[in-house]
């Protein structure tokens, strides 16, 4: 299942992030911002139990989050980007991270780091990368969790390719998407399109 988030504070964010001339500080601070709202929308079935406080006012019950902890598990690098936002608004969450990058000519990902908590079987899933292209990337992170036991899995990205949706439909049905946009292919380079470019290069001022 694919959610696109159309709230109009996301598209236009992610509107300055496609445009060229939107240097490095800004693109990492539209690329937080835009994160939140989508955490916002990916965490919408948290679930919540009553708690008993006191209000300066008068005691009473109060909803507050219960259920299953969280993870925020960052596909590096750009996904790094949206876990340390993503953070602020959940700071019980414990993070993981797992490094891939694509291999330019196979289009491949090939994985040089993996670090997740150690009870992830226990706890919600929320993996996050700016980018999903081809999906091969995000689709060889989510059987890395699978393997180490996460059970609930969701893929926050901010930019999805109708090819990367298709693959993760296949490879995990069990994996809900949430997205700012999809958008309509990739070019022979396996770059999103229109898109915004490579994702890691624009946080991180690399070429
Ligand atoms: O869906 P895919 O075809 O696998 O492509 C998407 C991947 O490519 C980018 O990472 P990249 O390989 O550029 O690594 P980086 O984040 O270190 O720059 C992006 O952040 C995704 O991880
Ligand atoms: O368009 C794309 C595709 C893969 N990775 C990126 O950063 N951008
Ligand atoms: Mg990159």
């Amino acid at each position: 299942m694919v959610t696109t988030v159309s709230h109009p504070l996301v598209q236009h964010k992610l509107s300055l992030m496609r445009d060229v001339r939107t240097g490095v500080k800004e693109f990492r601070e539209l690329a937080g911002e835009v994160s939140l709202l989508l955490a916002y929308e990916a965490m919408r079935d948290l679930e919540l139990a009553p708690e008993r406080l006191s209000t300066p006012i008068e005691e009473g019950e109060f909803p507050m989050l219960s259920g299953k902890k969280l993870a925020l598990v960052a596909i590096l690098r750009a996904g790094l980007i949206m876990t340390d936002a993503i953070v602020s608004l959940v700071p019980a969450a414990k993070v993981g991270h797992i490094g891939l990058y694509r291999d330019p000519e196979s289009l491949l990902p090939v994985a040089y780091y993996n670090k997740l908590p150690a009870d992830i079987a226990e706890r919600r899933v929320f993996l996050t990368d700016p980018m999903l292209a081809t999906g091969g990337s995000a689709s060889a992170a989510i059987t890395r969790l699978k393997e180490a036991g996460a059970q609930s899995i969701k893929l926050m990205t901010i930019l999805s390719a109708p090819e990367g949706i298709a693959l993760i439909e296949r490879d995990h049905p069990d994996v809900e998407i949430v997205t700012a946009a999809v958008d309509p292919q990739l070019n022979d380079h396996g770059y999103i399109v229109p898109g915004l470019g490579d994702a890691g290069d624009r946080i991180y001022g690399t070429k």
